[in-house]
């Protein structure tokens, strides 16, 4: 009898969606590392160096001191009766800890909370919201999720009723969006950031894609916005954000702004805004923009991705569309407690004057600046390499270099039956240890080819990822120059 399920009969929507940073060239990573432990010495390298994810602190980055004082009170109560507790933990974390319970219905961070999420905590977010703003924030506006990923999930669940309804993504886009997009059916309409001016996003090609989409019939609910991008790594400038929020205003769109990476800013010359400061600075707003505000744990320098915290802000829509979000968000009853403090801790870290402040500055600091130096070098290997072009990292974890491919290799990644840019990573990876993804996964312009690498190893290791980048890639030239 045939198998009652087989690829064949699955949801066609599973199968055309596609999520690259954890595809085919890490899977053959993770079998290259089984390799190595079960044949030490049979590779040319003696260990994986996973560049492909922004997963800080699998790669050694220690958590914030502060943050886990305060999870570890928070998830172990008893301990606050403790006298020796006061000569173990810091007088903030224990005050913060207390405070954070007593938010918590029961002091129980076992139950199930609110599905928005615990009241209390959505406070304490709001206010930080507030005060990194300048403008008002409303804890009712805020839905605590399990990292940014299920938040985005939710709003193209809400937004997307079939195929004809399109959601302009910027290319190249982080896959979580396209993902997102296939699994609930619906369109991705591409806009393109253009690599020439540093990943800039231009209101006309905008403008250009979203009529192209509405004259074949293309309802276009949404506009995504990665600030600071990924893969790209730029820092849109403010007057670039008061043009998006006037054409998502003018042409009736969703503003789904993605700021996950709003701690992490490189340059001098930038600095975070994020869309709700830009939108109410302009005089928008309830009535004038939908605008949903994604936040996450997993970056920033706490890099606490494995906790699983975030919250999306919504603001701008009607309350009884207001109402089927919160059902949605029912569905799945509460995001982890764990997640939900961290995300309160997050938006509302350690202030001058308080015991911990000090220290809590100097790791992050630590980590900020370590990340800024690290991005200058890997930056700077790249634009020292033959058919290399390297945009700055302004902000966020990543670096997207273009690579000008010869001829010869173009065709033999053909024969391979592979994208250029995959047939490079998969040589990379089998000749280094180094896994990088290819820039086919985020979507790039037809005939380029990119690669993305995290700059999170560790800073003592920067100088061997490039020496064995360096080799690889000087050999790769040589077999395939044209
Ligand atoms: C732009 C962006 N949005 C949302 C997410 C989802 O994060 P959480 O669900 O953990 O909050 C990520 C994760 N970054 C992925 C994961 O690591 N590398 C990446 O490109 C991201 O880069």
């Amino acid at each position: 009898m045939a198998a009652s399920v087989a690829v064949e009969n699955l949801n066609p929507k599973v199968l055309k969606c596609e999520y690259a940073v954890r595809g085919e060239i890490v899977i053959h990573a993770q079998r290259l590392q089984q390799q190595l432990q079960t044949q030490p010495g049979s590779l040319p390298f003696d260990e994986i160096l996973y560049c492909n994810i922004g997963n800080p602190q699998s790669l050694g980055q220690q958590p914030v001191t502060f943050f886990r004082e305060v999870l570890a009170l928070c998830d172990h109560p008893c301990l606050l009766e403790k006298e020796e507790t006061k000569s173990l933990f810091s007088a903030d974390a224990i005050s913060r800890a207390k405070q954070i319970l007593s938010s918590i219905p029961g002091r129980a961070t076992g139950a199930y909370s609110h599905s928005q999420g615990i009241k209390g905590l959505r406070d304490a977010i709001a206010a930080g919201i507030a005060s990194r703003d300048g403008f008002p924030a409303n804890a009712d506006d805020i839905f605590l999720t399990d990292g940014a990923s299920p938040g985005v999930h939710m709003m193209m669940q809400l937004l997307i009723r079939n195929e004809k309804d399109g959601i302009l993504c910027p290319i190249p886009q982080y896959p979580l969006y396209s993902a997102s997009i296939a699994l609930h059916g619906g369109a991705l309409v591409p806009y393109y950031l253009d690599e020439k001016t540093g990943w800039g996003l231009e209101i006309s090609d905008l403008k250009k894609q979203l009529e192209d989409a509405r004259s074949k019939g293309i309802d276009v609910r949404a506009l995504v916005v990665i600030n600071p991008g990924n893969p790209t790594g730029q820092v849109l400038a403010e007057d670039n954000q008061y043009d998006i929020v006037k054409f998502c205003k003018n042409e009736g769109l969703v503003l789904l702004a993605d700021e996950v990476y709003q701690e992490n800013i490189y340059v001098d010359n930038k600095k975070f805004s994020s869309f709700k400061k830009i939108a109410r600075s302009m005089g928008y707003g309830e009535d004038d923009l939908p605008l949903v505000s994604f936040q996450s744990v997993s970056k920033g320098y706490y890099g606490e991705c494995g906790k699983r915290g975030g919250y999306m802000e919504i603001t701008g829509f009607s309350a009884p569309v207001r109402e089927q979000i919160y059902k949605i968000a029912s569905v799945n009853l509460c995001s982890n407690i764990t997640g939900q403090i961290l995300a309160s801790l997050v938006m509302n870290p350690p202030k001058v004057g308080d015991e911990s402040y000090a220290s809590y500055k100097a790791e992050k600091d630590g980590i900020l600046q370590s990340l800024a130096r690290r991005a200058k070098a890997l930056e700077d290997a790249f634009n020292n390499l033959e058919g290399f072009s390297c945009n700055k990292a302004e902000g966020a974890m990543y670096l997207f270099p273009q690579i000008l491919l010869p001829q010869k290799a173009i065709e033999a990644a053909k024969a391979a039956k592979k994208a250029p840019d995959a047939f490079y990573a998969l040589r990379l990876l089998e000749s280094t240890g180094i896994v990088v993804v290819p820039g086919s996964g985020f979507g790039q312009v037809p005939g380029t080819w990119h690669i993305r690498c995290t700059i999170l190893p560790q800073e003592d290791k920067i100088p061997a990822v490039i020496t064995r980048f360096k080799a690889f890639h000087e050999a790769f030239m040589a077999e395939y120059r044209d």
